[in-house]
């Protein structure tokens, strides 16, 4: 289970307030108009952001107090995914720890490059790329990174609707597979129609 028990954060002048419960493995979709607080939510529970109370539980232990490189958090940001002076596939493999990656991991991203129609872009440099591929490169090392909890900030903004119906399905397919327990920022309703389990609606307080 993962939960937000009575956060709140002070932010540009006000108190934004979160409290919610989600199973572990389910997709969690987060609305709300701009301002609300939706990418702050996203920033707390991956340690950039101090809360002024309340607490965040991941499998009833709490994550307050947890440096950003110990939660167990993989964080899709809104902008600047990539690291601009490594290739696109040393990108990909950031952040899993061992090196040279293991046969397994390559396969797994060599399968979602091709499922995503990315494989031509692997051996580039991101400079080189739309921000379209770009975003999908960021979607893959996201989802595909061992942390349980996936945080992803309006995965899809970039990519045109047919690419985003590829992107949406591949997210749930990954999700469920590996039980990834996901909080998700998006606007488009078709996005939680095709990958979410549950909504949840921020307002102003
Ligand atoms: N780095 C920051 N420092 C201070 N205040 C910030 C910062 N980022 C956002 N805020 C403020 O926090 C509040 C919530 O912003 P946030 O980015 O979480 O909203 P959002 O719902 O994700 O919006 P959008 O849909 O436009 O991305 C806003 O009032 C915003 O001005």
């Amino acid at each position: 289970m993962f939960e937000v028990r009575k956060l709140e954060i002070e932010r540009d002048g006000k108190t934004l307030k979160y409290d919610f419960k989600l199973k572990t493995g389910h997709v969690l979709a987060i609305q709300g108009l701009s301002g609300v607080g939706k990418s702050t939510l996203l920033s707390a529970v991956a340690g950039f952001v101090n809360s002024i109370s309340g607490q965040i539980l991941w499998e009833g232990q709490t994550l307050n107090g947890l440096s950003i490189d110990k939660r167990p958090v993989s964080y899709l940001f809104q902008q600047n995914n990539l690291f601009e002076h490594l290739s696109v596939m040393t990108n990909m493999t950031l952040g899993f720890g061992e090196r040279p990656v293991n046969s397994d991991l390559l396969d797994q991203i060599t399968d979602a490059a091709h499922e995503l129609q990315v494989s031509d872009q692997l051996q580039k440099m991101p400079g080189a790329l739309s921000g379209g591929q770009r975003q999908r490169i960021a979607i893959i090392r996201t989802m595909l990174r061992p942390e349980p909890l996936v945080l992803l900030d309006e995965p899809f903004a970039e990519l045109d609707p047919q690419t985003r119906l590829l992107a949406t399905g591949w997210v749930r397919k990954v999700a469920k597979k590996y039980k990834k327990t996901v909080l998700m920022v998006t606007h488009q309703s078709e996005d939680v129609e095709q990958v979410a389990d549950s909504v949840l609606m921020l307002k102003q307080s």
